[in-house]
């Protein structure tokens, strides 16, 4: 068995995390999951964009075992092997540091739904995780982190809102292909920075009425019953 087009997949979606402007240094990873071959692959622990090939990539059975790669898998590989098992329908799961997503998770706070570039990919607030403890990690929080997100996502559809703030930690976006986990991390990126700038100009800022949300996460994820009259005459 061949994994050469599912590595290389997962290769360009990780070359993409620099070149977005999404990390720094060897800071994130990406994975991409083939649920009918029973694996996933994902990028090699501390190696630098600069250096990753494809044959670099770390290829995983749903059980965490190492089928193929020399190099040690990402520290965050159980968090991606949790979320795969718990999110149905999600093919790649994306971390990054970005700053202005820390700066939340970090905070600890929710990403408020302000306005319409947040609506257009998530269907309400990001959510952050709660504070992992010593007790319950053994020291090991990698191994909880898939854990509280999922516990987070109880009563949130993940394909409704595709990311997360991990507190002390930093976001992890998802989606149905690599391609559309990295737009989702770069959307998350951008409406972190105008959140901070909005909540920094004005601390009450309102959220955005739950109808503008709706309107735009359910027009651009393709049910008709949102886009509205297209010919429909302006109004004076
Ligand atoms: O926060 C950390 C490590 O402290 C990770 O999330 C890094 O972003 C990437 O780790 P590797 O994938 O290189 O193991």
């Amino acid at each position: 068995m061949t994994f050469s087009a599912l590595k290389e997949e997962c290769l360009a979606a990780n070359l993409d995390l620099p070149t977005t402007g999404l990390v720094d240094l060897t800071f994130g990873n990406v994975s991409v999951a083939d649920p009918e071959r029973g694996v996933f692959v994902i990028k090699p622990s501390g190696v630098s964009y600069g250096d990753l090939r494809a044959d670099h990539i770390v290829v995983l059975d749903f059980e965490g075992n190492v089928i193929e790669g020399s190099l040690r898998p990402s520290s965050d590989t159980p968090t991606h092997r949790y979320l795969y098992r718990h999110f149905s329908g999600v093919r790649s799961v994306v971390h990054t540091h970005s700053r202005n997503a820390v700066a939340f998770a970090q905070a600890g706070m929710d990403l408020p739904c302000l306005g319409t570039t947040h609506c257009d990919y998530f269907n309400g607030p990001v959510p952050v995780t709660r504070a992992m403890t010593r007790e319950e990690t053994g020291g090991e929080y990698e191994w909880e982190t898939g854990k509280v997100i999922v516990e987070r996502f109880r009563d949130i559809d993940p394909l409704e809102l595709p990311a997360v703030l991990v507190r002390n930690h930093g976001p992890f976006a998802w989606g149905v292909t690599a391609a559309k986990a990295i737009e989702t991390a770069v959307a998350l990126e951008a409406i972190a920075d105008m959140a901070l700038k909005t909540l920094l100009l004005n601390p009450s800022a309102e959220a955005a009425p739950a109808y503008l949300r709706t309107r735009h996460f359910f027009r651009k994820h393709g049910s008709s019953a949102y886009y509205g009259q297209v010919n429909r005459p302006l109004p004076d």
